[in-house]
């Protein structure tokens, strides 16, 4: 799993076209989102965590929950990118990975919106530009 995560004024996506033939299902509301005073948490989720997709959820909220305190941010945004990685898990287990980690983002206390999988999205970042604001993360199952 790499995660980049940045810490901004605002995250907002639009869903344009499928990327996958078979993308996540979504409702109306779910095409456009938007938080403000954000951790903005862009996710790849790699073939290696496929040998362990739960120990691999619980290290990223751990990560994700430590500079959330870090940085005070109450919200958190979990994104899908497939742009930090070369070696891909297959969409079926990234996307429960994902909703996992929203759920359990949810259950430590944070406000969580999750961006739809599967979909070329337009987005627009307000990226704070602290020292902390701007950080990555690679987590691997330990095996
Ligand atoms: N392993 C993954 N981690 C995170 N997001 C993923 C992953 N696999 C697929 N996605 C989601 O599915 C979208 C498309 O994935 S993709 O790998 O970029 N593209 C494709 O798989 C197809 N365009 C065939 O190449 C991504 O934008 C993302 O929303």
């Amino acid at each position: 799993m790499r995660m980049l995560l940045i810490h901004s004024d605002y995250l907002e996506y639009e869903v344009k076209d499928k990327a996958l033939k078979n993308p996540e299902p979504i409702s109306e509301e779910q095409r456009k989102g938007r938080l403000d005073e954000v951790l903005a948490v862009f996710m790849s989720v790699e073939k290696i965590d496929e040998t362990n997709p739960d120990e691999v959820v619980e290290k990223a909220v751990e990560e994700i929950k430590s500079v959330a305190e870090q940085v005070k941010a109450e919200r958190i945004f979990v994104y899908p990118f497939a742009h930090l990685s070369s070696e891909l898990a297959k969409p079926d287990v990234a996307l429960k990975v994902l909703q996992r980690i929203e759920e359990r983002l949810r259950e430590e206390g944070f406000e969580v919106k999750r961006a739809p999988f599967g979909y070329y999205k337009a987005f627009r970042l307000s990226c704070k530009g602290h020292p902390l604001a701007e950080l990555s993360r690679t987590i691997v199952p330990s095996g």
